[in-house]
């Protein structure tokens, strides 16, 4: 008998060291070493003779003990100095479980806790058991030079094999997957949805023109307009909203889809076992399934113009000399369908309702893009002609801004350094193999080490530090004198609403165009102040992180302009 207790304790030290070793989410692996070992003990147990009713007494025991044996090694282990990310200090709870963090995010807040453990311990804390949150900019191009992390398994409830681009961990796969969605957003491709743009935002323009004097939940219209104007371009149509209302819930169920797949982006196993479940995950289920249905009609359809899927299908190569080797399946397809909408629509949406919150709780930054506007598109201009978009400095200081104070995905990217690697130094930091980590987005951005009066909405700072958007201009340099900024410090690298390097965000050309061309469409048309009565707080208190941010209603009174 004893010969079996100790066979156990052996057997799960090397279950252990294999979950270590492999970080497997194969779901045969992960029953053979949860329960073989007792079940084998067990067999043993019945061919010693022992009566069925004593094995069956004895079996709860077993398991127990054999379960429990691995518990306590995976936290000593977790906790203990032989842990490769020892050194760094952190929470107990992250240290022992991602429950931890699991749990953290749930509210929302999780980028607020990570940017309140960063003053807590510094640039490097450890926000799992094998996994790191970093602050320093200096680490950040290390960081995006590395191979995606796994979150996206849990995310979106994947099988751990089939992911949309965003998730490919291997980077030579990444690669070969990317080359189709970078020829969907060169110049000339950009161009192309410029009219697609235009039309969306006419459409917005004349639904709020409707509510003239009155009041409007401005972040629903825009979700009504990034959503709609997706689907256009990625599926050549398919929605309606800004027309129809949202009457079938597509952005509650995106909410509520992003709040599951936010928990499940920090237990990636249970995300695969969830994915054998049918419905078990209700609205990112649904999300899924319907961003799914959405690629598969528009693929069985054809183009009917140069969307997306003309270029994620291959069907651009069709003349070219450049000729794919075989179609790219279906399932590849409909993996990145169901990104489009949370990458493309969600993202957008929040920085453009960012964008007017600051706008309107800064009346002097509103003035000011007033009048520019009014210089480049006076009243009968046309808005979507974009060639002015460069020169217009003050909109696009503001832009830049706005994504910096409330970036769209606040948490910023996931990285993780393969196991089977030497590790990787990021600034100071050395990361060893099998860590993932991230170069937190808003503790970065809110660093006065990178931006002076970080917490301020302070678009001069852009004019300022201006080397790509102008030269620096003279009223700007006094202005930052008035404010008291004697050290200016502006660090561009530091920016990265978008991430940076080869795995960045693809629709970034994209995104800003869309916000410009809206932006300068409703500052021409329409004044705007918040509704009275309304606490402005409410938007910083209530703004929370779901990969991408979630933003208060918040009402605006709007009167179509005389000018
Ligand atoms: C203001 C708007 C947007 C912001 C702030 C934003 C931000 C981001 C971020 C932070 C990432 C993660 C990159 C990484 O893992 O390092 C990303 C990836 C991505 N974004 Fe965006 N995004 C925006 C708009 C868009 C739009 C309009 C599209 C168009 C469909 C888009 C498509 C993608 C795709 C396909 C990826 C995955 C890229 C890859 O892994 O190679 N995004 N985005």
């Amino acid at each position: 008998m004893s010969t079996m207790w100790y066979s156990l304790a052996v057997s799960a030290l090397i279950a252990h060291d294999s979950f270590k070793r492999y970080e497997t989410y194969a779901i045969r692996a992960h029953t053979a070493l949860l329960l073989g070992p007792p079940t084998l003990a067990l067999g043993f147990l019945g061919s010693t003779g022992l009566s069925s009713q004593s094995v069956l007494h004895t079996l709860p025991l077993v398991y127990a003990a054999y379960l429990g044996a691995l518990t306590v090694y995976t936290i000593l282990y977790r906790i203990s100095p032989f842990h490769p990310l020892a050194q760094y200090p952190g929470p107990l709870g992250c240290k022992v479980s991602q429950w931890w963090m699991a749990c953290k995010s749930w509210s929302g807040y999780e980028h607020l806790y990570i940017s309140e453990l960063h003053h807590k311990y510094g640039d490097v804390v450890r926000i799992g058991p094998n996994e790191l949150s970093i602050r320093d900019a200096s680490a950040i191009s290390p960081i995006m030079s590395i191979a995606k992390g796994p979150q996206y398994v849990g995310r979106m409830l994947s099988d751990g094999i089939h992911l949309p681009i965003i998730g490919i961990q291997d980077p030579a796969e990444h690669l070969r997957r990317r080359r189709p969605w970078n020829r969907a957003f060169t110049v000339p491709a950009l161009r192309g949805y410029e009219e697609t743009i235009a039309r969306r935002a006419r459409q917005l323009v004349d639904a709020l023109e409707r509510h003239n004097g009155g009041q409007v939940i401005l972040g629903k219209w825009f979700n009504y307009f990034a959503y709609d104007f997706m689907c256009d371009m990625a599926f050549g149509g398919g929605s309606e909203l800004l027309q129809e209302r949202d009457n079938s819930n597509v952005w509650r169920v995106l909410d509520e889809g992003m709040k599951v797949g936010t928990l499940l982006a920090h237990v990636p196993w249970l995300g695969v076992y969830l994915s054998h479940i049918p419905l078990a995950t209700g609205a990112l289920d649904i999300l899924i399934s319907h961003c799914r249905m959405l690629t598969t009609q528009r693929v069985q359809r054809g183009a009917t113009q140069k969307d997306l899927f003309h270029y994620l299908n291959d069907e651009d190569l069709a003349n070219s000399s450049e000729k794919p080797r075989a179609q790219p399946p279906l399932r590849q397809l409909t993996d990145d369908g169901c990104l489009i909408v949370v990458a493309g629509a969600d993202t957008t949406s929040s920085a453009l309702t960012s964008l007017f919150y600051c706008l309107l709780t800064n009346p002097e930054t509103y003035r000011r893009l007033q009048d520019e506007v009014d210089k480049f598109y006076p009243r009968g201009e046309d808005t979507f002609d974009v060639r002015y978009h460069r020169e217009m400095r003050w909109l696009n200081a503001v832009i830049y801004e706005t994504l910096r104070l409330f970036p769209p995905v606040p948490g910023g990217s996931q990285r993780r350094v393969p196991h089977n690697s030497a590790g990787v130094m990021a600034g100071d930091a050395f990361i060893p193999p099998g860590t993932s980590v991230w170069a937190h987005t808003w503790s970065i951005h809110r660093d006065p080490r990178n931006f002076s009066r970080p917490d301020a909405f302070w678009p001069d700072r852009w004019l300022l530090a201006s080397t790509t958007l102008g030269s620096f201009p003279s009223s700007a340099s006094s202005s930052a004198e008035a404010d008291g900024v004697r050290d200016f410090v502006h660090n561009e690298d530091a920016w990265i609403p978008f991430a940076q390097g080869q795995m960045n965000c693809v629709g970034k050309n994209l995104a800003l165009l869309e916000i410009r061309m809206v932006v300068c469409a409703l500052m021409q048309r329409f004044e705007m102040r918040l509704s009275e009565g309304w606490d402005a707080r409410e938007y910083e208190w209530k703004f929370r992180a779901y990969l991408v941010a979630t933003r208060p209603e918040m009402p605006v009174r709007l009167r179509v302009r005389c000018t």
